[in-house]
């Protein structure tokens, strides 16, 4: 017998959508809160009057692509010199954000959003991106949990503990980080094709909150972003457009919305001056988004056999082109009047080992002192057990708010292309090698399942860094390098894969016991992460690659339970 396609609900509540707009997510009636006609209408206004420029972008990064897999490797751009050369500053920064020394992360989880608004940190980076898994369910329930965070009514109580959820008189201030241009949303139909997914989540979510929010978080200003993933001004140009076409919608001053743009792509370091350009009325800042711009070095110099990366543990801040990276980024944003963000060290407490709890909190307190004394105006913390840590060495900038005025770096004029490019020094072994892949097919199990960031092997795993685990591999692999640091001459190859694969399930298995083994995506995870690592040609995104099997169509689609 034939599977049936789809079960067929006589009745079932639809919700009420503008004319070309589709909602094919499951109904429920609080995301029916969030999808209203006037909100879908407004996102399928967004998308009709960006999808172009988008495509156009996306087409530009493909050729760009082409260009690097021909030899070329990234570089200062002759045709914008006047920009970078030019005497320009972004508008002044808003009073309500003037501090962000730490900035808590984490995904748009309901209990976790009450946690990270009350942790005592100056801000909250909600995440529709890395940490989180973009199901319908995460999406929606996020989209909710924000609305209630900003009308200030959210609240949670855990059942198993009794223990109700909050918010405290005194919170973060909520900035929202949408997905990457590349995002497809496929549970939104707007004529005919899949929504732009961060058009969705900024769409939305701004649609909702931009006037509450002004008048209890931003002082007059706002909402505030983080915008990830960017390779091209020409894609912040795009987002300058959107915040202005949603400002006019909203009937707010320009330059109300601001955004702080993550420099995490390889091709992005070298148009830092560029992107602020284009943002400038609506920018507040840079930020050191390390562990993805790890991935775009090994994507970018995909078909770079000389410039292959060591193990991942190996490519920290001390490497000469991140350290190059961090620097210019402080130089660049100090000179246009915005914050230079550094980024997440991705230890985590370690609650049942003290002492290597005392040393993975070493590791963070010596990462944040490095990027307070190096001109970052703040820091990024996964955890709200690190807070206090990365406002310890924070400590540092005294009374002032920020570094800005204080901490110009002119000496990092003298950052060359090189600088950013230099090759990784390091030792590639076989424990990088099925560390990479143990992460890499965990991290996928968790992300098949709903979870978007995970704790693995004592560390913060999320999209960023189990890209780095992937692309590595993969690299690993289609040259057959030599693991150096093992000094047993042994090559990397697609059968010492295959076995490496099959020893570390089994590993997970006796990890995560036979019980979570078999109710888990292991298996599923395993196969997709080693056709990934194996393929011909690299994937652009982990997450794109593998995004159809989190899409549930309503009514629901048997056929693919
Ligand atoms: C590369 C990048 O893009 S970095 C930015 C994206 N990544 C992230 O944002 C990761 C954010 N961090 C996390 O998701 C989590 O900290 C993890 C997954 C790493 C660890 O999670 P867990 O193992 O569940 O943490 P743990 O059990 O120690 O949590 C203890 C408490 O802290 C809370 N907590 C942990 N991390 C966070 C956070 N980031 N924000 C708010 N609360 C948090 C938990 O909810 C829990 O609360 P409870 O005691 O009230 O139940
Ligand atoms: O988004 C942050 C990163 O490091 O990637
Ligand atoms: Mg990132």
């Amino acid at each position: 017998m034939e599977l049936e396609t789809s079960v067929y609900r006589p009745n079932a509540a639809v919700y009420d959508s503008p004319d070309g707009v589709e909602v094919r997510g499951r109904y429920d009636q609080v995301f029916a809160k969030i999808l209203t006609r006037e909100a879908l209408g407004f996102v399928a206004e967004l998308q009709r009057e960006f999808r172009g420029h988008v495509r156009y972008a996306m087409e530009c990064r493909r050729e760009a692509k082409r260009r690097y897999n021909s030899g070329a490797v990234p570089g200062f751009d002759p045709s914008t010199k006047f920009i970078r050369d030019g005497e320009w500053v972004c508008a002044s920064v808003p009073p309500a954000v003037a501090d962000r020394r730490v900035e808590i992360t984490g995904p748009v989880e309901r209990k976790m959003i009450i946690n990270a608004l009350n942790s005592g940190a100056k801000v909250f980076m909600a995440d529709f991106e890395d940490a989180l898994s973009p199901s319908w369910e995460n999406l929606m329930k996020g989209q909710v949990n924000l609305k209630d965070a900003v009308d200030g009514t959210i609240t949670f109580h855990d059942k198993a503990r009794n223990k109700v959820y909050k918010l405290n008189d005194q919170v973060a201030k909520l900035f929202v980080r949408p997905r990457g241009w590349h995002l497809p949303e496929a549970h939104i139909l707007i004529d005919g094709e899949p929504a732009i997914g961060c058009l969705v989540d900024f769409g939305l979510y701004f649609f909702h909150n931009y006037s509450k929010f002004r008048q209890t978080q931003g002082s007059g200003y706002g909402p505030f972003f983080y915008l990830p993933k960017m390779e091209h001004s020409r894609e912040a140009k795009i987002w300058n457009s959107v915040f202005e076409r949603a400002e006019k919608m909203a009937g707010i001053e320009r330059g109300s919305i601001r955004a702080t743009v993550l420099i995490e792509t390889l091709p992005a370091v070298f148009q830092m001056n560029e992107i602020l350009y284009e943002l400038r009325d609506h920018s507040v800042g840079l930020n050191c988004g390390r562990w993805d711009y790890i991935f775009s070095y090994v994507k970018t110099f995909q078909a770079h056999p000389d410039r292959l990366l060591p193990d991942r543990v190996l490519v920290g801040m001390g490497q000469h082109f991140m350290r190059s990276y961090s620097d210019l980024l402080i130089r660049t944003c100090h000179k246009r009047g915005v914050h230079a963000m550094g980024g997440m060290a991705a230890q985590i407490p370690i609650r049942d080992d003290p002492k290597a709890n005392e040393m993975a909190l070493d590791l963070v307190k010596k990462d944040k002192l490095r990027e307070v004394r190096a001109g970052h105006d703040g820091t990024w913390a996964a955890h709200p057990g690190l807070i206090p840590i990365c406002m310890d060495a924070f400590s540092h900038m005294g009374k002032n708010p920020n570094q800005i005025k204080s901490m110009k770096r002119e000496d990092a004029t003298a950052i060359t292309e090189e600088d950013l490019l230099q090759i990784p020094r390091g030792v590639r072994t076989l424990d990088g090698l099925r560390l990479n892949t143990r992460v890499g097919i965990q991290y996928l199990a968790a992300w098949l399942t709903g979870s978007g960031s995970v704790p693995l092997y004592n560390l913060m795993e999320d999209a960023a860094t189990a890209e780095i685990s992937r692309v590595q591999n993969w690299q690993w692999i289609r040259y057959g390098v030599e693991l150096n640091g093992d000094g047993l001459g042994v090559r990397v190859s697609k059968e010492l894969f295959g076995r490496v694969v099959e020893e570390e399930m089994e590993r997970i298995e006796k990890e995560v016991g036979k019980e979570k083994f078999k109710k888990g995506m292991y298996k599923e995870a395993c196969k997709m992460f080693t056709k990934q690592c194996t393929a011909a040609e690299l994937d652009d995104f982990l997450t794109l690659a593998v995004y159809d099997h989190i899409v549930a169509h309503y009514p629901i689609n048997v056929s693919r339970l």
